[in-house]
């Protein structure tokens, strides 16, 4: 049978009309327009559109876009006299460092100076181990809006067997960290992971985030399992015409969707719900920051 599809594009519509609310609720009540600001260094194509992306979502929820743009050789002091700058700013509620950075800065030194409070992607490392054990944290964007789909679809997720494949600071680890969360048996399997397909076959949840087109074939998956996908690959599509290109994800849509008991697409799956998710924070963070009751149903 089948697959459901879990649609992310319209349940990412359904969490930003959610922040629109809550964003005109700070306004009316308490005067306060939540701000987002996103430094992007470099001309990284794919950046430039997610960050273009981010700034017209963040205008059209209601709250201030602040976008710094910076040369590719940029020095490590000029991007911390940024990231400084925007900690100290009460116009600033959520900071943003678009990824990846250009080599010769370094990352974690970069994210590590951003204002945990601020951190609205939950990458510093105070909310890294906030989330490890268990207490109120920035939480990732593309894992909190799995959680948010899976929680959505499943209802409870307690005692399912979950499979991350992939252990990135980003998506994999923070991912096992939340399904553990909600009572998930997690296993996080990687490249040195021995027999990957059965490891995969006792999962009711799988979530890829791997980063190889199509590695995940339908024999991996338990009947009736749900699948996440987290990849964003583009690869060649000849059957498109010379040249074209086509977006896939790390699952193997095809086949996976005949096992599956539903499934997300590439695209218009996880990825919507990551700037979605951004949003959410951003409106989290600024209520934390100014003293208000949290938004419902916005955080893990
Ligand atoms: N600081 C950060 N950097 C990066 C993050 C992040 O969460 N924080 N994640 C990714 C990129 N990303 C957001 O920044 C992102 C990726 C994909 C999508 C998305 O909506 N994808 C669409 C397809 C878009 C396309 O055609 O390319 C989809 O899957 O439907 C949104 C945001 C790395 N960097």
């Amino acid at each position: 049978m089948a697959a459901n599809i879990i649609d992310g594009k319209a349940f990412a519509a359904t969490v930003r009309e959610k922040v629109a609310g809550h964003v005109a609720r700070l306004k009316e009540e308490n005067d306060i327009i939540p701000g987002l600001a996103v430094v992007l260094v470099g001309e990284d194509p794919a950046s430039q559109v997610y960050v273009r992306s981010k700034g017209k979502q963040t205008v059209e929820v209601g709250m201030n876009s602040y976008e710094h743009k910076m040369e590719a050789d940029t020095s490590e002091e000029d991007l911390l006299a940024v990231i400084n700058g925007l900690n100290n700013d009460p116009a600033v509620h959520g900071i943003l460092v678009q990824l990846p950075l250009p080599d010769h800065l370094n990352e974690d030194l970069i994210i590590n100076s951003i204002a945990p409070e601020k951190d609205v992607d939950g990458f510093h490392i105070s909310n890294v181990g906030l989330l490890g054990t268990g207490q109120k944290s920035m939480v990732p964007c593309t894992p909190l809006g799995c959680l948010m789909m899976l929680r959505d679809y499943h209802g409870s997720l307690s005692g399912m067997d979950a499979v991350v494949i992939g252990r990135s600071n980003i998506v994999g680890k923070p991912m096992a960290q939340l399904l553990l969360g909600d009572s998930c048996t997690v296993t996080i399997a990687h490249s040195r992971t021995k027999d990957l397909p059965e490891v995969v076959r006792r999962a009711d949840i799988v979530v890829a985030a791997v980063g190889r087109p199509e590695m995940v074939p339908g024999d991996w998956i338990k009947e009736g399992a749900t699948v996440i996908d987290v990849g964003i690959n583009r690869i060649p599509a000849p059957e498109k015409g010379e040249g074209k290109m086509k977006l896939v994800g790390d699952a193997d849509f095809a086949s996976c969707s005949e096992r599956a008991g539903a499934i997300t697409p590439v695209p218009g799956g996880v990825g919507p719900m990551t700037i979605a998710c951004l949003l959410a924070n951003t409106v989290t963070a600024c209520c934390r920051a100014n003293g208000l009751a949290e938004p419902e149903g916005l955080t893990a």
